[in-house]
């Protein structure tokens, strides 16, 4: 039997809702849970090695929930009263506090929103707390309407996993699972007090806990990623409070002009690409420092710019968020790093493909559209591939544009294909890599797993590229580059590598390729495929920009798990597992068909 919950309502006379029922709930929930369980629960279709990669990222911290205690001193009574021993000091809640101030519409400086964290232990012993939000609502304080409302709709609540060892492509990844089995994003923020970033969802119907939000917490600061997540996020759910102060500077908009200005910013999201491109061509992100402000006419004269339009172009940069301005002039932000050459995983390649050989052709969209004939076509009179063939700058220019997006394999080594064939007893595997480009994801599969050996196939300009990234990765000994075409794709291995390929061509030739590698695969062989995938609904994805893209572009397409799945099919093949990675991408698994298997 529960006692009487000792957080009264001032001025109610029936018992309030228990804040303790609440507490002894999240507590026996916390301490019952197992990870794996917990996760195909929330996510409900959620399994194979998706969950398994999902389980390798993700470690169930706690449950949380909201209560109202007059102070502090009683909430720790209380919380000793249910067995849940708090020791550590009481912190404060910018995150919880911000939203509930913005729900009720007070000012934030209003509420007192303190973090404790009991401690309790899992199934197998594993430490994890119960996360308790305290709203202190002293007796008189008008705050009593908000703890009845927030006990009554219970908003709070939420189920929290840890994110293991997070990085911006770790997070996205995460964030883009949730999304594709239907949670939604649901706000979040950045915790200075605790130097940590949290993202809240919404849970899917038919979501199987009690819980309606669950949190993704990742040590650090994570405010690009989370940006992007609170970009998705529904604006109701984030209303402005009604006491905050405007900026004197912002007219009100009225509610007719905003369609016009939002239209108004699409329209000119050209611009966009290009002060990126103009950013990456000048060489600025080399010419800037991160920690230190340069001014303009310093700036202007390191790249050889107009000082006046240097200064038009990074006031509109630090609109984007890709450079900063301080006191002592402008600084680089860790979006704008990306864009120098020597970055780790530079984006300056892309940003001149997109604003320079991909940018020319979008203005032939309409065309592509009413043709299915790509703009790049139209425009040059040949595919890209043949067309970049001929300019080995610009096909240098490409290959590394593709190299710029490779931390989107960084997961892909833990993929449980190639670690079986790493860990395989008797004669050392082979990874055969089908069109492998400059040796990327293969460098990264070698170098994680010194067992196993690789094969590059390309076409023979990529070569030189390869092999000097592969012996740079220090595992050209392991690595054979060959030149040849998709019908020269090597016998006999024991994992095939198909990544980000099938997207650049139409279903027939998608079929030819695919044909030629089940042909080239043993019975037992796997095949790995790398490429965005379409939402089967229509859930926001990186995937429907590229679909254009591939329209504009290369006469290829994105495509939904689902229709992978049928070109394989046809081509004697079958999906067996799909697993995120980054930047919207997943690894498709795929195996010969029974049928083919017994027969080849
Ligand atoms: C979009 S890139 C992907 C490269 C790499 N797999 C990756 O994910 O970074 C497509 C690759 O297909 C290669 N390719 C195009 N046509 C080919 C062909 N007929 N035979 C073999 N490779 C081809 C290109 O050279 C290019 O490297």
């Amino acid at each position: 039997m529960h006692s009487e919950p000792s957080f009264a309502l001032p001025g109610r006379s029936t018992p309030a809702p228990a804040d303790r029922d609440r507490l002894d709930a999240a507590a026996r929930f916390v301490r019952e849970q197992d990870t794996p369980v917990l996760l195909s629960r929330v996510l409900p279709g959620l399994d194979g090695p998706e969950l398994r990669a999902l389980t390798d990222r993700c470690r169930f911290a706690h449950a949380a929930v909201l209560v109202f205690p007059p102070d502090e001193r009683a909430l720790r009574a209380e919380l000793a009263a249910c067995g849940l021993p708090a020791d550590g000091p009481a912190r404060p809640s910018v995150v919880v506090r911000d939203r509930l101030a913005a729900r009720h519409g007070h000012h934030p400086g209003d509420l007192e929103v303190r973090i404790l964290r009991p401690e309790v232990r899992g199934p197998a012993e594993e430490r994890r707390t119960v996360e308790v939000f305290a709203l202190s609502v002293p007796p008189g304080s008008g705050l009593s309407r908000i703890a009845a409302d927030e006990r009554g709709a219970d908003r709070e609540a939420h189920l929290a996993f840890d994110v293991e060892h997070p990085d911006p492509l770790v997070l996205r990844g995460l964030l883009a699972s949730f999304a594709r089995h239907g949670a939604a994003p649901d706000g979040g923020g950045y915790n200075p007090h605790e130097d940590g970033t949290v993202f809240y969802l919404t849970a899917p119907e038919g979501t199987k806990t009690p819980y309606r939000r669950v949190e993704l917490y990742a040590g650090g600061d994570h405010r690009d990623v989370l940006a992007e997540h609170l970009a998705g996020t529904p604006a109701a759910r984030y209303p402005r409070q009604p006491d905050a102060p405007r900026r004197p500077d912002v007219p009100r908009q009225s509610d007719a002009a905003r369609p016009a200005e939002t239209l108004l910013r699409l329209l000119t999201g050209a611009w966009t690409t290009q002060a990126l491109a103009a950013c990456a061509e000048l060489r600025l992100p080399e010419a800037m420092d991160r920690h230190a402000g340069k001014r303009v006419p310093e700036l202007a004269g390191a790249v050889g710019a107009h000082p006046r339009g240097l200064a038009v172009l990074l006031r509109y940069l630090a609109g984007l968020g890709v450079v900063s301005r301080g006191p002592d002039g402008y600084r680089l932000t860790d979006t704008g790093a990306l864009l120098d050459d020597a970055a780790p995983a530079s984006m300056r390649p892309l940003a001149l493909m997109y604003g320079g050989p991909f940018y020319a052709s979008f203005a032939h969209l309409a065309h592509a559209v009413r043709s299915g004939e790509p703009g790049f076509d139209r425009l040059h009179g040949e595919n890209h591939f043949d067309h970049f063939a001929r300019d080995p700058g610009l096909a240098a220019l490409f290959d590394r544009s593709m190299a710029s997006s490779a931390p989107l394999f960084d997961p892909l080594p833990g993929h449980p294909v190639l670690t079986a064939a790493a860990t395989a007893p008797g004669r050392p595997r082979t990874v055969v890599d089908v069109a492998g480009g400059t040796g990327e994801l293969l460098g990264r599969v070698l170098t994680a797993h010194p067992a196993l050996r690789g094969v590059l196939l390309e076409r023979p300009q990529v070569l030189p590229a390869a092999r000097a990234r592969l012996t740079a990765l220090g595992v050209g000994d392991r690595c054979s580059c060959r030149p040849g075409d998709f019908a020269d794709v090597p016998q006999g291995a024991d994992v095939y590598v198909l990544s980000r390929v099938l997207h650049d061509w139409d279903d027939d030739r998608c079929r030819t390729i695919l044909r030629h590698c089940a042909d080239a695969m043993p019975a037992d062989a796997d095949l790995l495929v790398v490429e965005r995938l379409l939402p089967a609904d229509d859930s926001p994805s990186l995937a429907t920009a590229w679909d254009l893209h591939m329209l504009c572009n290369t006469g290829g397409r994105e495509r939904t798990a689902d229709h992978y799945a049928r070109v394989f099919g046809e081509c004697g093949l079958v999906l067996a597992g799909s697993a995120p990675l980054a930047l919207g991408a997943h690894a498709l698994h795929a195996r010969k068909a029974p049928e083919e298997a017994a027969g080849g």
